[in-house]
């Protein structure tokens, strides 16, 4: 296998929710391999600031920055049509934009419930379907953001694990479906990655971790970065709906009493 194998350069590709955490990291790492990369999320100023850094630094990809709500299709279309107006097409779509809040099944309201699948799941629904004209030119890739609650459930977060289920069962479908059409949708499923919405709530931060060791239970966005640009990639070519979960190494040694 050569380098070249890895390499997605001469792609344009949007990620949502790229103004943090693995969203941010992904649009970097794409930038880095040549990819013109569209950066979204709901504030224009988080999005022009990320913009901005990859336009400053030496990435060889440009960037440019889109205000959108992934959950208003209207926004989600407008999206889809200025990527393809400012850089000719569109390769590569990554359904990041993500969130959840901690709250026992019965605390959860109509409202809250309906919040939290909008964002994950109905979300990645109107992103991908917008722009499927466009992947569908000329042998796209999908990439969807599912979690390790999506496989395992989670406790206290039953929304956000049921809706990471669906994008699960979502990839595997289209991933069929699409495949005639010479797409290839695939999904990472994280375990706790240290992003500023999970820093925020477990008081974790990046600096901590030290990547060469494998035993532990929270990662780094640039690993999760390290798998889209794979998944994107003619690497990746012969991986057709499929989830990889990268979650370390939970203590599966641990007693049912500890
Ligand atoms: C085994 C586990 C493995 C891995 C787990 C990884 C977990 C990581 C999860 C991630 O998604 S990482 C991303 C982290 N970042 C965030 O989650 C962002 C932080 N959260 C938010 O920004 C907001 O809370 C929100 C979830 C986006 C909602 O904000 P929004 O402004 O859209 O809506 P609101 O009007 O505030 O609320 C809508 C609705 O939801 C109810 N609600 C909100 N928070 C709570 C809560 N803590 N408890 C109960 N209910 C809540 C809120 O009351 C509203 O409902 P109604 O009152 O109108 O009925
Ligand atoms: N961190 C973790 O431990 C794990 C994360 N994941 C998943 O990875 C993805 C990224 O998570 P993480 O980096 O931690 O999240 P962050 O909270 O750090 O970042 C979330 C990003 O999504 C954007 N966003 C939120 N809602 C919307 C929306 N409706 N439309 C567009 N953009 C939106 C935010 O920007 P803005 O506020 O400006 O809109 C921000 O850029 C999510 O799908 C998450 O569920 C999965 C497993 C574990």
């Amino acid at each position: 296998m050569t380098d070249t194998q890895f390499s997605i350069d001469g792609s344009t590709a949007i990620v949502t929710g790229s103004s943090s955490g693995i969203g941010k990291a992904i649009a970097e790492r794409f930038a880095a391999d040549g990819l013109d990369v569209v950066i979204c999320s709901r504030e224009q100023d988080n999005v022009d600031a990320v913009a901005e850094s990859i336009t400053e630094s030496d990435r060889p990809g440009s960037a440019l920055a889109v205000e959108c709500d992934v959950t208003d299709r209207d926004a989600v279309e407008a999206l889809v049509e200025t990527t393809v107006e400012e850089f000719g097409g569109l390769d590569v779509l990554v359904n990041n934009a993500g969130a959840s809040f901690m709250a026992n099944f019965d605390g959860i309201s109509p409202n809250g419930w309906a919040t939290i699948v909008d964002i994950n799941l109905t979300g990645t629904y109107h992103c991908t379907q917008a722009a499927g004209e466009y992947l569908k030119d000329g042998g796209g890739s999908v990439i969807n953001l599912s979690s390790e609650a999506g496989q395992d459930g989670a406790p206290y977060m039953s929304h956000y694990a049921a809706a990471k289920a669906a994008v699960i069962n979502l990839t595997t479908t289209l991933g069929h479906e699409w495949a005639s059409d010479d797409v290839r949708v695939n999904c990472i499923a994280p375990g706790y990655v240290a992003t500023p919405g999970v820093e925020s709530q477990m008081g974790v931060t990046a600096d901590e971790i030290d990547r060469d060791t494998v035993d532990r239970t929270i990662g780094l966005s640039e690993e999760i970065a390290d798998i889209a640009q794979f998944l994107a990639s003619p690497a990746a070519s012969y991986i057709v709906g499929e989830t990889i979960r990268a979650a370390g190494a939970p203590d599966l040694m641990k007693s049912p009493n500890q």
